[in-house]
């Protein structure tokens, strides 16, 4: 399969006999096999947009395909710490997170935006459950360090991001059960450490946890771009983990993507067969990418 498309040479999706016969082969590829969809909060569009993400899920479970969601909500715990007047920023792309601010973390990821998942999943007509890493202690994490160097001194320092965590293991007999018990796991990005503290893990990292240790046979991570871009802002459909790197250190890829990179290779070399990086607000993003000859965003391999 090549995986040429920008969006506009993308076909016009709709749920549709036509498009299930067509996709009828891809189907038979990832048949039992498990797909992690990163649903970011960038992503995450009007209500008509949810609905279609929710019915792709729940095609994906009814065709025999393992659907394992991760959410994001960035800008959503945003706003709702703006409105309860905490004050929140970002070092090296992580939310510094104290105390009052994981509260809200935890109350907006794993109550809120969870439970509308799971929702909306419900609505047309699959089952989910929604959890997060502290259920059945299926994702224990480890407080983050960071370092910058002082260009003037070169002297190390560490940046304290609060409780801000990385995923240290994944206990995956949970999603097993709940995968064999034909629901639809539904994840958000919050951790427990071993002395039962509560993190907050990035929702990409987290993804690439779940999928590592899932080995699966992919991992869909969906943002707000069509995918990587190149230094012109045209899209890159295919890469490396070679390629990556390249264009990690000649400043291609900064910002949020870098997370998101380092995300596709660690997944890529814990077993996931390939990353793609794509929009999730293209109506249906998730069925074209698996289901159609034209794919979207960028495919990542190995090598
Ligand atoms: N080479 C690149 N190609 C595409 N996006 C890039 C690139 N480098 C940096 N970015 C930035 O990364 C952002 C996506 O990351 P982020 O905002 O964290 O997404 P999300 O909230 O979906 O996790 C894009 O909106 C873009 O601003
Ligand atoms: C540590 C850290 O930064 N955690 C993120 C978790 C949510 C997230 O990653 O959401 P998106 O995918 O929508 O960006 C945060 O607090 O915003």
């Amino acid at each position: 399969m090549t995986h040429p498309s920008t969006p506009d040479q993308l076909p016009d999706v709709h749920v549709q006999a036509e498009v299930l016969v067509q996709a009828l082969p891809h189907m038979q590829r990832y048949d039992q096999q498990v797909v992690v969809i990163k649903y970011g909060g960038h992503a995450m569009g009007d209500r008509a947009a949810a609905e279609d993400f929710a019915e792709d899920v729940v095609l994906l479970e009814q065709s025999g395909i393992k659907p394992i969601v991760v959410h994001g909500g960035g800008p959503q715990i945003g706003r709702m710490l703006d409105k309860l007047g905490i004050k929140s920023e970002f070092k090296a792309g992580l939310r510094v997170t104290d105390q009052a601010t994981v509260e809200v973390v935890e109350m907006v990821l794993a109550g809120s935006i969870n439970k509308q998942i799971v929702g909306w999943i419900g609505a047309e007509g699959g089952k989910a459950v929604g959890l997060c890493g502290k259920d059945g202690n299926m994702v224990t994490a480890r407080k983050v360090t960071r370092t910058t160097v002082d260009p003037d001194s070169n002297i190390e320092k560490v940046v304290d991001l609060g409780f801000v965590g990385e995923p240290e293991k994944v206990n995956r007999e949970v999603l097993d059960q709940v995968l064999s018990a034909e629901l639809i796991p539904v994840l958000a990005p919050v951790a427990v450490g071993q002395d039962g503290q509560t993190y907050n893990v990035n929702a990409d990292t987290f993804a690439g946890a779940i999928a590592g240790a899932m080995m699966a046979k992919r991992l869909l991570l969906l943002t707000d771009v069509p995918g990587v871009l190149d230094k012109n802002k045209n899209l890159i459909p295919e890469m490396t983990i070679e390629d990556c790197r390249r264009l990690i250190a000649d400043g291609t890829i900064t910002d949020g993507m870098i997370p998101k990179i380092e995300t596709c290779i660690y997944a890529l070399e814990r077993g996931v067969e390939a990353v793609v990086i794509l929009d999730g607000k293209v109506p249906h993003a998730v069925l074209l990418e698996l289901f159609t000859d034209h794919g979207a965003g960028t495919l990542i391999r190995r090598g």
